[in-house]
């Protein structure tokens, strides 16, 4: 459980690699026992962040505290926190059960013998590997190394974990279920995870709470509510949801609505902004139904048909723009591309950004 506690702060920080900006005044603050994800996309510092807890880089400015330590001048070995890299370095040659038991050969977390075995054990049995401990680490598959990788992280107990996306190498179904299986590890209930990711399904699955990192800074932090209803802009509004969040683009009506740019589309929402400003409203697929139903309706023609397992997305022309929900598959049979259908949007969900521009996403200014 997290305490209210800071476990991790990041203060200002700022790291640059030649002309590149990793960092660029990156705030943070993780909870104690709070398992929190990082989200964003390749290079928007992610790994930097990690690094720069862990000691293992150095911020040209701003300050890394652990509870509330400031860590200048401390080295790695002494910040008491245990990262696993995406890039694992573990020992080819040695078997696995060696690679999970080297940690606790080091003088700080040296554990009896019988100690030790039973740890790997039970690591090595949550993680799907105790069947593997006498092979060599290079005879393993990818995704078994990962495993492994993970374990050794896990095995020791520490202030903090620190994983890159730990779970990247693993096929899709073994992905979910270690998904599952990985917050339910006592080690990992009981101690503070940072956890880097940029995948947002498993962000959502995972975190107590999410930061969404983008060039460098913390755009938004918040449980994953917070993060789903109330979206800082309409690039986190787009991470998260598959399929995506639909974003019309139009402007605030007279009497203070949502009015596409065709006029095909009018919602009732409330603007922060003042009429004839330029908007986009998202909803999301989710929040739309075919048929008649509580809520406000829309009329439009069937655009294509996909089947998702058991549901179906529809993407639905409603005038110049295309919108797509999810219904269940009895709902869309006998659905044709042209036929006419009915759609109702459910109002409470809806949220208007203003419109994007080329140096910014829009920010989110009404629901
Ligand atoms: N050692 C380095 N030398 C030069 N540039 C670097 C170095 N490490 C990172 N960078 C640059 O800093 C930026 C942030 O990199 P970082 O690895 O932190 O991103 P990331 O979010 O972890 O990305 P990914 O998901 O691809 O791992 C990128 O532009 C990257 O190219």
């Amino acid at each position: 459980m997290s305490s209210s506690r800071t476990a991790i702060g990041l203060r200002g920080i700022r790291k640059t690699y030649g002309k590149t900006t990793a960092l660029d005044g990156l705030e943070l603050d993780v909870k104690e026992g709070e398992f929190f994800c990082l989200l964003g996309p390749s290079g928007a510092g992610k790994t930097t962040t990690l690094k720069t807890v862990a000691g293992l880089e150095q911020p040209d400015s701003g300050t890394v505290e652990l509870d509330g330590k400031d860590m200048r001048g401390v080295e790695p070995y002494d910040r008491g926190v245990a990262m696993c890299f995406e890039s694992y370095a573990l020992y080819p040659h040695r078997s696995a059960y060696d690679n999970l038991a080297s940690p606790l050969r080091s003088p700080r977390h040296r554990l009896p013998a019988a100690d030790a075995r039973d740890r790997i054990a039970a690591i090595a049995e949550l993680l799907g590997i105790g069947g593997l401990l006498d092979r060599p680490v290079g005879q393993l598959s990818n995704g078994q190394r990962q495993r492994v990788a993970l374990g050794r992280v896990l095995v020791r107990p520490a202030r903090a974990f620190l994983l890159d996306e730990p779970l990247s190498h693993l096929d899709a179904k073994l992905r979910q279920q270690m998904r599952a299986e990985l917050k339910a590890i006592g080690a990992v209930q009981n101690t503070t995870t940072l956890y880097v990711t940029h995948d947002s399904v498993e962000a959502l699955a995972l975190g107590d709470r999410i930061g969404v990192i983008r060039d460098g800074r913390i755009v938004q932090t918040g449980t994953r509510e917070e993060i789903w209803y109330q979206p800082c802009d309409t690039e986190v509004a787009r991470a998260f949801g598959r399929p995506r969040i639909n974003l019309l683009p139009g402007a605030v009506a007279a009497d203070g609505g949502f009015r596409s740019a065709d006029g095909k589309v009018e919602l009732p929402i409330s603007a922060a902004a003042s009429p004839g400003t330029e908007v986009l409203i998202g909803v999301r697929p989710r929040d739309l139904a075919l048929g008649e139903g509580p809520g406000h309706e829309l009329t439009g023609t069937v655009y294509v048909t996909e089947v998702l397992g058991r549901s179906v997305e529809v993407t639905v022309r409603l005038g110049e723009q295309h919108v797509s929900l999810v219904a269940p598959r009895a709902d869309t049979a006998g659905l044709r591309p042209d036929d006419p259908v009915r759609l109702t949007v459910r109002p409470e969900n809806l949220l208007l950004f203003e419109a994007d521009r080329p140096e910014r996403p829009g920010r989110r200014i009404g629901r």
